[in-house]
């Protein structure tokens, strides 16, 4: 396969490193800007500021304030959609929407010719002035598809020879991969058949898939290629707006992502690591309550933890999307439902044309109810953040500093709502969906759950024979469970979440890569994860899941002997460079060329992958030190799991991941009941204290420091295990 590849594909120039080369050959006439308009610590403990007093009055009225305010808008369906939802789905059409443009564009030119017919005096006269018009419209419309054409027509040829699916619609191209319900299992199987680089055509964009690590890793740090921001810009209307994850690689992005990214600093992950034991041991007393023969469907309580964790972490706020799970009707379980299901609705937006408009359809209804209260969502937290100081150090504090790099102003309200919408679209089902699939994995491998087990009982978080009282979780403890880690690991490479990967393009230039894959301008880049991470070329064992092979230093990097390219590819890349003394592989070597890329690499890879790292490695710690998960029967196995996953902006499975979970030991063995704290003052949460009796003495003395006189606690003590919660109490 590999001399088969290296024959198809034109041996140039011997210049291995990415490098790029403005052409000045016609193809860069044909491809400029029309191109761009088609399809193409905190510091240590929660800060417990007298600000907070503000917060409940605030919180309070925010409800009422809605209300007046949504009432004040025009609700054009359903009291969760507002006019400007609608404005901005059509302003998403009015930019990207060619189909439309041509439609109107017709319309409006069959009326100008009715009406220069009827304007004319004479015959003749208006019969000359309509050929003129239809000469001149012709003569544009034939412009602009030559224009287009020729443009096309030069990628293709310049692509001639990389090989790839033929596609069976000629006029759309290769839309096996958009309608299919795994596109990323596709892809894999597409470059075991046609090797590390293949290429297909969708439409009128040339996609190559690069599934070899070392260019994939080039392409990644390059910074000539951006995101293809047709691909992303689906997600605009329903985030509110351009943000940092769907946004150019520009100087707002730069702004952005400097001014929050200490967010997720190694001191403020201690934080975070208190808020996810906290929302962990609330979702552990609802699943003891179920009981080990209730059908839980994991995927659903984990999203649910993730939204919890990010809402507390990044905005100090309570998103009940773990709490509301007792008040099935409430509207905050609504609220967390729409959250959950917008992402379906995005991709169904996304692959129906005009969907957005079929309103005599219950289901589109439905999508329009749940970005809407997905914005509604948004809008409160935004209030929230506005009304009160948030912790300092925290996202929300972070993004209300941040300036606009061309006003020189902090963001307003339309720059910042999107920015708040994209840290939970992008959080909340890429670690749920995760932690759904580790449950998953681990349930299949009994020797792998033992090992887990036993490396919780060593640790002394978990109870056993000899240390029958176990002791609380902490944070130094994430980084020594090292097989559990493994685990998430591998479970990461077998299930990315984002598994079709990245989209880039280089709209500007044309580029070589690798000093012999000639991409024209235009030509959109995908490297899927799964397959990267999949393909029997790039891994050993690649279909077993094996967590050891984590324990080899080096694991993420690309291996030279099993490269499928010819070895002048490589020659220049650092991939073989041996460590430089004292450089530790594991510690990331950013010049190697890597084959494991979950968080994606370079400039515009996972802001938040530290907390998803903190999150995944806290919760599974505390879930399986408690109970053993089962996959229940209607899963239908693991043929059922791999039947329901699907890759829907993130792979996860459709319908939920069932399962038992089973107390590990009987309730009379278990050490006696530890209990989470909740405290809170002023509507402000200090969450994820956990003490085996009354407040923890550290914080009962911060407390008393601060607030000797004006303490007013309202302590929400709640019991693990199967107690119920405690009446409010005074300290
Ligand atoms: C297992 C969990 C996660 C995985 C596998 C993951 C993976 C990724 C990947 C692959 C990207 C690049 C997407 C692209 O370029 O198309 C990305 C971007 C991003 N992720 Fe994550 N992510 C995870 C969790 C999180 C969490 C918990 C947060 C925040 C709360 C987060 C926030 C973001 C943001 C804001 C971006 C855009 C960054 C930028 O373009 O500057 N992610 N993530």
């Amino acid at each position: 396969m590999t001399d088969c590849f290296a024959k198809n594909i034109k041996l140039s120039v011997t210049r291995v490193a990415l490098e790029e080369r403005t052409m000045n050959q016609a193809s860069s006439v044909a491809l400029p800007s029309l191109w761009k308009l088609l399809p193409h610590g905190y510091g240590g403990a929660p800060r417990l500021d007298r600000e907070v007093n503000t917060q409940s009055a605030t919180e309070a009225s925010l409800p009422t304030r809605d209300k007046a305010e949504s009432q004040e808008r025009w609700q054009p369906f359903g009291q969760h959609v507002l006019l400007s939802d609608v404005a901005a789905q059509l302003s998403w059409h009015g930019k990207n929407d060619v189909l439309m443009w041509s439609v109107l564009l017709s319309v409006l030119f069959v009326a100008a010719v009715r009406h220069l017919f009827e304007a004319s005096a004479s015959q003749q006269e208006s019969t000359l002035a309509a050929i003129a018009m239809c000469w001149l419209c012709i003569s544009a419309a034939a412009l602009v598809t030559f224009w287009f054409t020729y443009g096309m027509y030069c990628r293709a040829r310049a692509l001639a020879r990389i090989p790839g699916p033929q596609p069976q619609n000629w006029l759309l191209g290769y839309m096996e991969l958009a309608y299919t319900q795994q596109p990323h299992r596709l892809c894999t199987a597409l470059a075991e058949t046609y090797g590390p680089i293949f290429k297909f055509r969708m439409l009128c964009f040339h996609v190559v898939c690069i599934t070899d690590p070392v260019l994939a890793t080039q392409i990644m740090r390059s910074k000539h290629f951006d995101k293809i921001r047709f691909h992303y810009s689906f997600l605009d209307p329903f985030l509110g707006g351009t943000n940092l994850l769907t946004g150019h690689t520009d100087s707002h992005w730069r702004a952005v992502r400097k001014g929050v990214a200490p967010a997720f600093s190694a001191s403020n992950m201690r934080v975070a690591f208190g808020h996810v034991v906290g929302r962990c041991r609330e979702l552990m007393r609802y699943i003891e309550e179920q009981g080990p023969s209730a059908v839980l469907d994991v995927d659903d309580l984990l999203l649910r933890e993730a939204m919890d964790v990010i809402g507390r972490f990044g905005f100090q706020r309570d998103m009940r999307a773990i709490s509301s799970l007792w008040e099935p009707e409430s509207e905050d379980n609504l609220n967390v439902r729409a959250l959950l299901d917008s992402t379906a609705e995005v991709v169904d937006r996304a692959k129906i044309y005009a969907r957005w408009w079929r309103l005599w359809r219950a289901d589109v209804r439905a999508g329009w109810v749940a970005f809407g209260r997905y914005k509604g969502l948004v809008r409160r937290i935004l209030d929230h953040m506005k009304a009160t100081t948030p912790q300092r150090g925290s996202f929300a504090d972070l993004l209300l500093r941040t300036k606009d790099p061309k006003k020189r102003q902090p963001l307003d309200e339309l720059q910042l709502r999107p920015e708040i919408a994209a840290l939970f679209f992008a959080g909340v089902d890429t670690t749920g969906h995760t932690g759904a699939f580790c449950l998953y994995t681990i349930s299949q491998h009994p020797e792998v759950e033992a090992r887990i087990v036993a490396e919780l009982q060593a640790l002394g978080v978990m109870a056993s024979a000899e240390r029958p009282q176990a002791r609380e979780l902490t944070y130094t403890d994430t980084c020594e469970l090292t097989y559990l880690n493994a685990v998430i690991k591998e479970t990461l490479r077998m299930y990315p979440p984002v598994g079709i990967g990245q989209g880039r393009i280089c709209t500007s230039h044309d580029t070589i890569v690798g000093g012999h894959l000639h991409l024209p301008a235009g030509t959109c880049v995908a490297m899927p994860h799964h397959t990267i991470h999949n393909a029997s070329f790039n891994w050993d064992d690649h279909d077993n899941f094996l967590p050891e092979r984590w324990f080899t230093p080096g694991t993420e990097y690309a291996v030279s002997e099993k490269l499928q390219l010819p070895k002048q590819w490589y020659t220049d890349t650092d991939m073989n460079a041996d460590l430089l003394p004292g450089q530790d592989v594991l510690q990331g070597d950013s010049r190697r060329a890597k084959r494991y890329f979950p968080f994606a690499e370079g400039a515009r890879s996972c802001v938040g992958q530290a907390l998803a790292k903190t999150s995944l490695t806290a919760t599974l710690a505390l879930l399986l030190s408690r109970f053993s998960f089962k996959l229940a029967d209607k899963m239908g196995g693991p043929e059922g799991v791999l039947a329901v996953e699907r890759y829907a902006l993130v792979t996860g499975p459709v319908g939920g991941m069932a399962m038992h979970a089973v107390p590990r030991q009987p309730p009379e063995q278990l050490p006696p009941p530890c209990r989470a704290v909740e405290c809170e003052l002023w509507g402000s949460p200090i969450s994820g204290l956990s003490v085996r009796d009354g407040l923890h003495p550290t914080v009962q003395l911060y407390l008393l420091q601060q607030y000797r006189e004006s303490i007013k606690l309202l302590s929400c003590v709640q019991l693990l295990s199967s107690q119920p919660r405690l009446p409010r109490s005074n300290l």
